[in-house]
């Protein structure tokens, strides 16, 4: 078969029934479940989704705690100070204190019994020769009851719920379960994902030379695709323009996602959807209207496994990450949905008459975003500029419209 003329490509109907953006984003956040949850030792829970919300195991403070190093006092001053040693963090709790009494303590020390406050060292002075009573130094104030003082459960009580279900386990998150007692955390195990890169075309190393092009795809998707939270090879495979090299790539994966590169319009080896066809795969997306990147689909196979199919154009791709990968990741890594972001508009933008366009923009101060050049879908240069897509609505937007954001890494 030959390739149709150029002018008859550019009027042919789309091969596909395209979805609406909003629409298909939802159904790609429907599609596919995560895995069972498992118990991981902290220092491997990095990146993980919590798969139960994560509850205090223990009051925090789980004891009245000096905030300051100085004293622990009982009572008003002054004090006579007590034979035994200064307390500690985390030697034990200090003999009981009698009225008028004072100990040295560190800060983070458990307070002992009796002990009502504690004199910061500065704000404390013991007389000539260290050898008087304990008082508070001009023009401090009396250490009052529960002056300086951490008292238990001010953080938290046993029990209470500090973190919901689908927060990404982030260091402070590791932070605060330790902090909480937890030794494993709950989480859902991340989804591994295969990347087919189809093109004959495609360089891995050197110049474009002779029709061939350098492969972008290949160095974006898997380091993306590992911020979103799925397991990504190192080197996609490459599977070049072979339909049977494809079919049998896709039949065979174990994966929990397959990603395709590539292939997904109407030219000569634009064979994704034939070999879809043929393995029998439920196409629950054919098309969206976004530009760029409304070739891409999404697909069911009868595995139950999901496949996108991301147009080859790079920056078309990208659109296929973010209006399919991204919302279907988000429920394989069982990641709770984010705030929408949403920015000014520091410039009109068109817009496509029926469909939505993904812009390129940077951030600028005062909640304003500023649209970039080179967004063409064969281009990279406004992409690695941006710090997110604009979502610009069919027909366009006006300067200092507020539009939606969609994050880059
Ligand atoms: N008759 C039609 N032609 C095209 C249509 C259409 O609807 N009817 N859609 C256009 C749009 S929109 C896009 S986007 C592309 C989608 O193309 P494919 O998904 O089939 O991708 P390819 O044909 O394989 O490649 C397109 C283009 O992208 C380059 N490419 C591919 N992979 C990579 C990669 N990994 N790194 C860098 N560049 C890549 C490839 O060399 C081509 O230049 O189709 C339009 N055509
Ligand atoms: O998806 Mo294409 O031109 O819209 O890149």
């Amino acid at each position: 078969m030959t390739a149709p003329a150029p002018d008859a490509a550019r009027v042919a109907p789309a091969p596909h029934h395209e979805t609406d953006w909003r629409t298909a984003r939802r159904i790609a956040r429907d599609t596919g479940r995560p895995r069972p949850p498992v118990d991981r030792p902290l220092r491997d829970a990095l990146g993980d989704a919590l798969a139960a919300p994560l509850t205090a195991l223990t009051d925090l403070p789980a004891f009245d705690t000096a905030a300051m190093d100085g004293w622990a006092v009982a009572g008003p001053g002054p004090w006579r100070r007590t034979e035994t040693g200064a307390l500690l963090a985390g030697h034990g709790t200090g003999a009981a204190l009698a009225d008028g009494e004072a100990v040295p303590i560190a800060t983070g020390a458990p307070l002992p019994p009796g002990a009502t406050g504690v004199l910061r060292r500065e704000h404390g002075e013991t007389g000539p020769g260290d050898a008087g009573p304990l008082r508070v130094r001009e023009p401090y104030p009396a250490p009052g009851p529960g002056h300086e003082v951490r008292p238990r459960g001010q953080e938290c009580r046993a029990g209470e719920r500090l973190l919901e279900r689908g927060t990404v386990v982030g260091p402070p998150v590791l932070a605060l379960a330790a902090a909480a007692g937890y030794d494993v955390l709950p989480v859902v195990p991340r989804p591994r994902v295969d990347v087919l890169v189809l093109g004959d075309e495609l360089l891995t190393r050197g110049l474009p030379d002779d029709g061939r092009v350098r492969d972008a795809l290949g160095p974006l998707l898997p380091p993306w695709l590992r911020r979103l939270g799925a397991r990504a090879p190192e080197e996609p495979r490459r599977i070049g323009d072979d339909a049977e090299a494809l079919r049998q790539a896709v039949a065979h994966s174990t994966a929990d996602l397959i990603i395709t590169t590539g292939g997904t319009a109407a030219g000569p080896a634009d064979f994704v959807r034939p070999v879809l066809a043929g393995l029998k795969a439920r196409v629950l997306v054919d098309g969206v209207a976004v530009r760029p990147g409304h070739p891409m689909l999404l697909a069911v196979l009868p595995s139950g496994r999901p496949l996108v199919g991301l147009p080859g154009n790079p920056l078309a791709a990208v659109s296929g990450v973010l209006t399919l990968v991204e919302p279907l990741l988000r429920t394989l890594t069982g990641r709770a949905d984010r705030e929408p972001r949403s920015g000014a508009l520091e410039q009109q933008v068109p817009g496509h008459p029926h469909d939505t366009r993904l812009v390129p923009v940077a951030f600028r101060s005062g909640g304003r975003v500023a649209p970039l050049r080179f967004h063409g879908p064969a281009m990279l240069r406004g992409l690695a500029e941006a710090d997110a897509m604009a979502v610009v609505p069919p027909g366009g937007a006006p300067a200092g419209t507020e539009v939606e954001l969609l994050l880059t890494p």
